[in-house]
């Protein structure tokens, strides 16, 4: 901050404005010698305070604090400044109207309060100031006429203060007069002691020669040069020197030169102390460039933040305008004062030019050697002094054009600044517009995603709802399901019991004739079959005996004519099938003489389609079939095993399957009872898991290969042993945890011609021998079931003790009677029917035995009947699974 203050009149105070008495008096002066001037010079000014010379700064503010002297004094110096009286106990009204009238005069002034408790030393500077004043403006101070100082200046030191004071007032204005009236000596106003020496230098030129001794003595004595202009003094010398000039003999009386020494010794005091005087003034104009410096720095350091914070410009800019001026306005006024300093000095010059016209005598040389040395060095310092404040206005300038550039360059920094706030502000203002439009549309986008998540939680509320019912519908289906299914478990039972209840009805042991057509390349075509009805009766004729001797009739369950098919001959059997898989031992096989169609029955001819396959196929197909359709209930385990009779020795026909090259050391295998626990007849027989009919057929294929053949006069292809495959069925019941376990026999059995008809010898008489005793083994065991004998003789050939399981108990039988139509083959085709007849009759000739046909007809009611049932039932398991689809 600057360091100027203002006081309450709005001026600056006087530690901004140096007092006369700062610039001038020595520092060496205390402010006691101050003080007991002031008091002097107040009681010269107004006598009837009277005043203590010795008082001190608390007397003196004691009395000068109510102001009224101040007033007093002032009107005394100037009448009429203060225009009210001014009067005690009006503190304040009188400090201000003294404050009011030194400002009309434009002079410095102290602080109320410096007045009341402060430092008496700016009052005391203030009033010198005043002093100094009206000594400078009157040429004299005011009431010195009333009391000459010597009477006032009693001590040495006051004398001194009021010498001083008195030469100030030559320095103040040393060359303005010119005359007395210039000097400010009103020609009414009474001279002071110096009247003397206006006298003296009044006198025309050559009169100074007749100024008496004892006038010079007194103005020698007095203090009147004290008091004189120095161009009064300048006046003498010049008239004392013109003189002696005049005189042309160059000399100076004796008493003029001590006047003459006198006046220089006074000039050259003025002079000097007009040098301290410029000195001090050169202090304080390094001190005002240095305080300006600091301003300046102030305006840069201003600068420099208007430069970074462009914010404050406009308020600071401001600040600086308004010190900018009261810059100009000082610099102004510093100007105005050089401007007088050089004036002064011009003046100086030539009033001290005009001394150098004398240089007649040795003491004016000297003199004027003093003089001109004086004024030289007085010029040298006046020029110095300049010199200094044109470099100082010079910096001053200097610095207030950078100052001004510095304001320019921010001013244009503002507008730059300005400028790109204004671009960066349209930007932004672009920006948000932006950004509006872009809020808008990502609420707008929201607001449709609130709407479509609304629709799409109703949507899913909607499916929701429409799951939940569909569920429950479903819930009330799979318990309906369940219901159908339990149902359906029911009824599968009752059918399944019903179904083997019609099986038991039928017969535990039926027969099927089936008589094999002519072979393509036969000739003779002559048939012992006359007649095969469809109740199960056949005919057979004997070509030997024509007529009614020669016809014989055989009733079985079924008899099958050339015509028909594999599949006519399955679909008969295959309630059989089903019952393997109730649980029930069932066995198959084909018995005839060679060649009569027992393999075709069974197997199927060699590499045959599917609708040639045989009932071994057949029913393992229907077995995977049948087990997959009751999947959801009971779960089938089927696996195979494929032995072969040959001369009552057991083979086992899987037994290295893979390995083609052991088929001719196939072992023997024991065979054992029922009673084993593994229930399995052959256990060391291969058994092989199947899965699905290619297993099946895989397997029977190498079977085959394994089987032991020998070509026989009748049948190229005869088989000699008795092949035997073995289905094991192991069922689940899911619902209880229950197993099921069964076999199904399929036996190919060996042919069984006569052997005096197959004229064979050797191992193939043992083989016939062999063949015949186990087929009449067969015979005897089905024969004592029918007859319910106590002993059945099961272990008479290895084939029955095979066949064992499926013989007798529950265990269902079908025996197919293969015949060779071939009038040649009657006799063999004969002894085939009658050991069909014995093995079929034991079952119907229970029934026939009673001789009722009563019986037989209820019998034959009741299986109407139950095979009504079973129909209903099927349609009720139709009906059942028909939701699952
Ligand atoms: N129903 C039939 N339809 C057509 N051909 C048949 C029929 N039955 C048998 N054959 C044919 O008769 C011939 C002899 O049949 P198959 O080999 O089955 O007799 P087999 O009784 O098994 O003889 P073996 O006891 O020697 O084995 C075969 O060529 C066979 O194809």
């Amino acid at each position: 901050m600057m360091d100027s203050q203002v006081n309450g009149h709005g001026r600056l105070s006087r530690t901004n404005i140096p007092t006369s008495a700062e610039v001038f008096e020595p520092s060496s002066i205390s402010n006691a010698k101050h003080r007991t001037s002031l008091i002097i010079w107040i009681n010269s000014v107004l006598p009837s305070l009277c005043l203590p010379v010795n008082a001190s700064d608390e007397d003196l503010r004691a009395f000068l604090v109510d102001g009224a002297v101040l007033c007093q004094l002032l009107n005394k110096l100037k009448p009429g400044s203060i225009t009210e009286h001014a009067s005690s106990g009006q503190s304040a009204t009188n400090i201000n109207k003294f404050f009011s009238a030194m400002d009309e005069m434009r002079l410095p002034i102290f602080q109320k309060v410096d007045l009341e408790n402060g430092s008496m030393k700016i009052v005391l500077d203030c009033l010198l100031t005043l002093k100094t004043h009206f000594m400078s403006v009157t040429g004299v101070a005011s009431g010195a006429q009333r009391e000459p100082l010597s009477q006032i200046n009693t001590s040495d030191e006051s004398r001194k203060v009021t010498s001083d004071s008195r030469f100030q007032r030559g320095l103040d204005s040393p060359l303005k007069t010119d005359s007395p009236t210039k000097m400010g000596l009103s020609p009414t106003l009474p001279h002071h002691s110096g009247h003397k020496l206006q006298e003296v230098y009044q006198l025309k030129r050559g009169c100074y020669a007749d100024i008496p001794e004892a006038k010079i003595s007194e103005m020698m004595k007095s203090n009147n040069f004290d008091s004189a202009p120095t161009q009064s003094l300048l006046a003498v010398v010049n008239g004392i020197l013109d003189d002696s000039v005049e005189r042309k003999n160059g000399e100076i009386p004796h008493r003029m030169s001590s006047l003459l020494r006198k006046v220089v010794q006074e000039i050259e005091k003025r002079i000097y102390t007009q040098n301290e005087h410029l000195k001090m003034q050169n202090s304080t104009f390094r001190a005002r460039e240095d305080k300006y410096k600091s301003r300046i720095r102030v305006l840069e350091a201003l600068g420099e933040e208007t430069r970074t914070d462009p914010a404050k410009t406009d308020e600071k800019n401001k600040v600086l305008e308004q010190d900018l001026i009261r810059l100009l306005k000082e610099k102004d006024e510093h100007s105005k004062e050089i401007a007088g300093l050089k004036e002064e000095l011009q003046v100086a010059r030539k009033t001290n030019g005009k001394n150098t016209k004398d240089d007649h005598s040795q003491d004016v040389a000297a003199l004027k050697k003093e003089l001109e040395v004086a004024k030289k060095t007085c010029e040298q310092k006046c020029l110095q002094i300049e010199k200094d404040a044109k470099e100082a206005q010079h910096k001053l300038e200097e610095k207030l054009k950078e100052v001004v550039n510095q304001l320019t360059e921010s001013r244009s920094k503002v507008k730059e600044l300005e400028a790109s706030s204004e671009s960066i502000s349209k930007q932004w203002n672009k920006k948000e517009n932006i950004y509006h439009i872009f809020t808008d549309f990502q609420l707008g986008a929201l607001r449709e995603l609130r709407y479509s998540s609304q629709s799409i939680k109703q949507e899913v509320t909607k499916t929701q709802k429409g799951y939940s019912q569909e569920f429950n519908q479903l819930g009330e289906h799979i318990r309906e399901l369940q219901d159908a299914s339990q149902r359906y478990y029911d009824v599968l039972g009752e059918n399944r019991k019903l179904h083997n209840e019609l099986q038991e009805l039928k017969g535990n042991i039926r027969v099927y004739c089936r008589i094999r057509p002519f072979l393509p390349g036969m000739k003779e075509k002559n048939s012992t079959i006359e007649y095969i009805g469809d109740d199960g009766e056949l005919v057979v004729v004997n070509p030997a005996k024509p007529g009614k001797e020669g016809r014989r009739l055989f009733k079985f369950n079924k008899v099958y004519g050339q015509p028909s098919t594999q599949g006519d001959v399955f679909a008969d059997i295959q309630p059989l099938i089903q019952s393997t898989l109730d649980g029930y031992n069932v066995c198959i096989f084909a018995y005839g003489q060679t060649g009569s169609g027992k393999t075709y029955t069974m197997m199927g001819p060699n590499g045959a389609r599917e609708e040639q396959w045989g009932v071994n196929y057949r029913a393992l197909n229907d077995l995977f079939r049948i087990s997959k359709s009751r999947e959801s209930n009971f779960t089938y385990e089927i696996s195979v095993q494929m032995v072969e009779i040959y001369n009552e020795k057991v083979r086992d026909l899987l037994n290295n399957i893979r390995d083609t090259s052991v088929l001719l050391n196939l072992h023997t295998l024991g065979i054992l009872s029922n009673s084993q626990s593994s229930g399995l007849a052959v256990p060391d027989a291969a058994m092989f898991p199947v899965k699905s009919t290619s297993d099946v057929l895989e397997l029977m294929d190498a079977g085959l290969k394994n089987t032991a053949k020998s070509a026989t006069a009748l049948n190229e292809r005869s088989s000699r042993s008795h092949s035997i495959i073995t289905i094991h069925v192991r069922g689940t019941d899911l619902k209880t945890g229950s197993t099921v376990m069964s076999n199904l026999h399929l036996v190919d059995l060996a042919g069984s011609e006569r052997v005096d008809r197959s004229e064979v010898t050797g191992d193939r008489l043992k083989e016939a021998q062999h063949i015949n005793k186990s087929l009449s083994a067969l015979g005897d065991v089905i024969f004592a079931l029918a007859q319910k004998n106590s002993h059945i003789p099961y272990r008479n050939s290895k084939l029955t003790q095979v066949l064992q399981s499926s013989l007798g108990g529950k265990a269902k039988t079908l025996m197919f009677v293969q015949l060779n139509p071939d009038v040649n083959s009657y006799s063999e085709t004969v002894s085939t029917l009658k050991f069909a007849e014995r093995v079929s009759g034991v079952e119907l000739g229970a029934a026939k035995s009673s001789k009722d046909g009563k019986d037989v007809r209820e019998l034959m009611g009741q299986v109407a009947t139950l095979k009504e049932t079973i129909a209903m039932k099927d349609e009720e398991i139709d009906r059942l699974q028909s939701p699952r689809k």
